[in-house]
């Protein structure tokens, strides 16, 4: 294979004004009209924003488009010719790159290889790597990007391996690039970073991009136009000039969403979770480095920090799933050691892979609703006998009160789409009535709807007397939901704010480590002007 030559940031002359035509695109799958006639216009130069509920059918039309899924009708359109996809190859090869939601790199191998993976340039039979390097050397200075083609994917930074992802596709001259949610695990400034490439580089030499988003701020910001998406059918495609939040919200639910939590200040009671000098041992360091805090009953205590600073281990040492090398963690005045024990403490978790730890994909709706308590009641007799009825009931009841779509108690886990499998794990969380609840990003593709009815439910046991760990990167979430917000930086908690005071600048700096010393700092070392300038921005969500 020769290089390919991908100067996707220089014009060239389109065929037509639109980049893709969908007309008619239909889905069905067994259970659902995943799509439903779909017509959808996107004009080369412009970012197209695609929203709509959990489960409205975006990641499916989405897949179509860059040939991973066949329309069972339906025809798609690029650059002003009829195309017919059998693989993403076939779409890679017109123009369409496609960036999921979960990465598909391979951790072990540089950011060149991981490049060019799939598409090397050959010299005879064996890969020419030093072109390769080159290239992706160039690419990587021509579109701004800080990386370094050398590094090994899997130590760099989230916001480094999603541009790892774009360059991915820029290689291999995608000149329609589809973003499924880009930007759930970036700091506000790795988002910033995103949105300035692709709207004013990416779109302004003339490419396109569509991007899916639940977060609507975004969507306002940085789209030219956006079209919405409810139960399969095109509800509406409007200019993003003049739209807001309020507007998109119910264009999305079909009825007026409340965009903040409405609660009242938290009335802590006594200490149901301390963590007290506790270490992780991590591959190279400790990856959870001394850190001490408590939640108490009746509070909920956020913890944000960009991925990778040791929130996921010390979730797993909180929850049983990862061994404390030194410190102590207990729980309601007692300690327990492993997943089995830390539960019969009271305390559910909200895993953050719903895919690996929440869900039994090849499960039903009704088995991975008992997940840990299938061998008790009230699902099992004392000799360990299923009680089905009760368990098929438990399925119903939950689906229902949680709005998980399509209502089904059989369907395997795998089949639902990202937001409604995350609403599954909470409903299932949340019924085991816990005094704790461990809560790593509860909402991460969940739909605005489903944010309003998900965080209510956890204000709701707040205020019954649960002790709430949250852990997101999502900030506004953070900053809407706790009581209190502790900032994770290597490994060490880098400073404390009242929520009330919290805004994303002051949080993004504390974040990485700009805000104070990488070590214990205290919440003096950042300045209160950073962590509370502008209180319309920490209201933005
Ligand atoms: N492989 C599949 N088999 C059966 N049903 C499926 C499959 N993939 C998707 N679906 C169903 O199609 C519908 C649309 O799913 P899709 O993933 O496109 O929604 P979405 O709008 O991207 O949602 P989310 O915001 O939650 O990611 C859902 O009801 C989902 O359960």
């Amino acid at each position: 294979m020769t290089l390919p030559q991908t100067d996707v940031l220089s014009e060239v002359r389109h065929q037509s004004p639109t980049a893709l035509e969908l007309r008619g695109i239909t889905k069905r799958f067994p259970l659902v009209l995943a799509n439903d006639n779909i017509s959808m216009d996107v004009g080369w130069g412009s970012v197209h924003a695609l929203c709509g509920e959990n489960g409205a059918g975006k990641s499916t039309l989405m897949k179509i488009v860059y040939g991973s899924q066949p329309p069972t009708s339906g025809e798609i359109i690029v650059d002003g010719q009829p195309v017919t996809f059998n693989s993403p190859a076939d779409a890679i090869a017109r123009g369409i790159g496609m960036v999921f939601q979960h990465f598909q790199l391979v951790d072990t191998l540089t950011v060149t290889e991981n490049v060019i993976l799939g598409a090397e340039p050959t010299q005879g039979t064996s890969i020419n790597y030093g072109a390769a390097r080159k290239r992706v050397a160039e690419l990587v200075k021509q579109f701004g990007f800080d990386l370094d083609p050398d590094a090994v994917v899997g130590e760099l930074p989230v916001g480094q391996q999603q541009k790892v992802e774009i360059l991915k596709t820029l290689y291999r001259g995608a000149r329609i690039l589809i973003l499924d949610e880009p930007t759930a695990v970036l700091t506000p400034a790795e988002t910033d970073e995103l949105f300035d490439f692709l709207k004013n580089q990416y779109a302004k030499s003339g490419n396109a991009v569509i991007f899916i988003s639940h977060k609507l701020h975004e969507v306002l910001h940085i789209s030219d136009t956006i079209s919405v998406i409810r139960d399969g059918k095109m509800i509406g495609t409007i200019p993003a000039a003049g739209a807001t939040t309020e507007t998109l919200a119910k264009m999305m639910v079909g009825r007026d969403v409340t965009l903040k939590v409405n609660k009242t200040p938290a009335n802590p009671r006594e200490v149901a979770l301390d963590v007290q000098n506790v270490v992780v041992k991590g591959e190279h360091k400790n990856a959870v480095d001394g850190v001490s805090f408590q939640v108490r009953a009746g509070e909920i205590v956020g913890i944000a920090g960009v991925e990778g600073n040791g929130q996921s281990e010390l979730v797993e040492a909180i929850t049983g799933l990862l061994p404390v090398q030194s410190g102590q963690i207990t729980y309601l005045g007692k300690s327990a050691k492993g997943v089995k024990e830390v539960e019969a403490s009271g305390v559910s978790h909200i895993p953050e892979d719903r895919n690996e730890r929440g869900l039994v994909l090849d499960m039903s709706t009704a088995e991975n609703y008992i997940l840990g308590e299938q061998d008790r009641e009230p699902f099992a007799g004392p000799l360990g006998l299923l009680k089905l009825d009760v368990i098929e009931k438990n399925a119903r009841d939950l689906s229902e009160e949680y709005d998980v779509r399509p209502r089904s108690t059989s369907l395997p886990a795998g089949s639902y789409s990202g937001g409604n499998a995350q609403k599954l794990i909470v409903a299932r969380e949340m019924r085991k009535g816990p005094k704790i609840l461990v809560a790593s990003q509860p909402t991460r593709g969940v739909d605005i709807g489903a944010i309003e009815f998900i965080h209510s439910s956890i204000v709701k046991a707040r205020d019954q007397g649960l002790a709430v760990l949250l852990i997101s990167a999502d900030l506004g979430e953070v900053m809407n939901l706790s009581d209190r917000i502790l900032v994770m930086y290597e490994g060490k908690i880098a400073g404390e704010v009242p929520a009330a005071q919290a805004t994303e600048t002051g949080l993004g700096l504390m974040m990485t480590g700009s805000g104070g010393a990488a070590g214990q700092a205290s919440p003096a070392q950042v300045s209160p002007a950073q962590i509370s300038t502008t209180q319309q921005e920490g209201e933005r969500q």
